[in-house]
């Protein structure tokens, strides 16, 4: 059996309704596709404690945590992901790109035209319908 990595990801919306897309870059793993910003929970670690982490980590700015949103385990070739989307508000700064690509804000009913992670995918649908 593959192992199941635990994954946490930010669904976080702004003023204006938009939500927080990231590109992967060419070097990480899923390269060149959308994610929701976010990364692996670490061993002892709680899942909103582990997203507020990455997201010091990787976008350089503060997050409250709101609700868990969406749990979904996608099977990749090589590894299984347990994707679990977490909505979520920041609170201080504004996220920069350390890691990604590209960072922007998009409205929920446009977010099919991007290029997602297979993972995200359910998330994305079930966002889409609450547009
Ligand atoms: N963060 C994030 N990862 C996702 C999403 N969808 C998806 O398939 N993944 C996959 C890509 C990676 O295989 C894994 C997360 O790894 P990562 O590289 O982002 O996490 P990390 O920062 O903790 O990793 P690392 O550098 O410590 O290895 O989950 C998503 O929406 N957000």
């Amino acid at each position: 059996m593959k192992k199941i990595i635990k994954v946490v990801a930010a669904i976080i919306e702004n003023d204006q309704q938009e939500i927080l897309c990231a590109l992967r870059s060419p070097r990480m793993s899923q390269p060149n596709m959308w994610e929701f910003p976010g990364g692996k929970v670490e061993k002892d670690e709680d899942i909103y404690t582990a997203l507020k982490r990455e997201i010091e980590e990787e976008l350089h700015c503060h997050i409250e945590t709101i609700d868990l949103f969406h749990d979904h385990t996608h099977e990749y070739e090589s590894i299984t992901i347990n994707l679990i989307a977490i909505t979520a508000t920041i609170v201080k700064g504004t996220p920069i790109t350390t890691e990604h690509s590209k960072l922007i804000w998009l409205k929920k009913e446009n977010l099919d035209s991007l290029k997602w992670t297979p993972a995200d995918i359910p998330a994305v649908e079930q966002l889409m319908k609450g547009s």
